[in-house]
């Protein structure tokens, strides 16, 4: 039921937005001068959770939403039900036509990720996932890539929106050393919910990156251990999903490698008091 009614909405929401990239896109800013967003990020949010609560109800379920919290709406997963929302994962790459811009809706109970829908917009890809259940995209079960050398692996990351330049240097010299194990590759589809999907497919080995966001990575973390893969945290240490640090893997002898390499540096945590951020 639950699952059902987020493929609908993500499905609602695809349709907003590819009508809206046909247009004139208008383009604001918000925690820096490249951290983007649209009327159309803000409009298929309002969408998704208008549609939820029609179904649900007022006040039985939570929201967190990129942009609700970016106006201000609190940003702290309880144990009550609640729905996690990127309208827009690939706000960027939506406003220059580089074609991967998803939507990302996650449902957690007691803090424990259930369900995940990420529909990748434009190649028309529909992943989900339930616990327990398998991960899917378009229907046709997914999973993991087998390989355990890091030698024949292809990893991904991203450089955020964060550019001060004592994070650039750190997230370079990561990248640089990873290269040089040496891996296959190295890429970045700029939107974190599809890279996830990536590692879930099989198309790359991991996804890592230091400073996402939780409606960033929360459907796709259930789409990536439904397929057999894992999460931890960029040390080694458990996923924590309000910690924006993650390192999704095939496996823990691709995820322990990377992390080896990975040179950590702060990122306030999502549910952090608004003074610690
Ligand atoms: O702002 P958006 O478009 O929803 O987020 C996209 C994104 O920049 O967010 C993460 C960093 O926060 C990146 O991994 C990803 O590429
Ligand atoms: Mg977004």
């Amino acid at each position: 039921m639950v699952g059902d009614l987020a493929e609908k909405t993500s499905v609602r929401a695809v349709l907003e937005i590819r009508k809206a990239g046909e247009s004139e896109i208008r383009v604001m800013t918000k925690s820096s001068t490249v951290d983007l967003v649209t009327k159309t990020d803000e409009r298929v949010e309002k969408i998704i959770i208008g549609s939820l609560i029609k179904e649900f109800g007022e006040g039985t379920h939570c929201f967190i939403g990129e942009e609700s919290v970016a106006k201000g709406e609190p940003c702290i997963l309880t144990d009550k039900p609640t729905w996690i929302i990127d309208p827009v994962d690939g706000t960027t790459n939506f406003v220059h036509g580089f074609p991967f811009v998803a939507v990302s809706i996650a449902f957690a109970v007691k803090k424990q990720l259930e369900f995940g829908v990420v529909y990748s917009c434009l190649e028309d890809k529909m992943y989900k996932a339930r616990r327990g259940k398998g991960a899917f995209c378009n229907d046709e079960p997914i999973q993991v890539s087998d390989v355990k050398d890091i030698n024949k692996s292809i990893i991904i990351s991203e450089h955020g929106t964060d550019r001060s330049p004592e994070k650039v240097k750190k997230i370079f010299s990561t990248m640089q050393k990873i290269l040089c194990i040496p891996v296959h590759g190295l890429r970045g589809s700029g939107t974190a919910a599809t890279n996830m999907c990536l590692v879930a497919t099989g198309a790359v080995e991991a996804f890592f990156e230091i400073g996402i966001h939780c409606w960033d990575i929360a459907a796709g973390a259930v789409i990536v251990q439904e397929a057999g893969g894992i999460l931890l945290d960029v040390d080694g240490g458990p996923f924590d999903l309000m910690s924006r640090r993650m390192v999704s893997a095939n496996n823990d002898v691709i995820a322990k490698r990377i992390i080896k390499e990975i040179e950590i540096f702060p990122a306030a945590r999502d549910d952090a008091t608004p003074e610690k951020k």
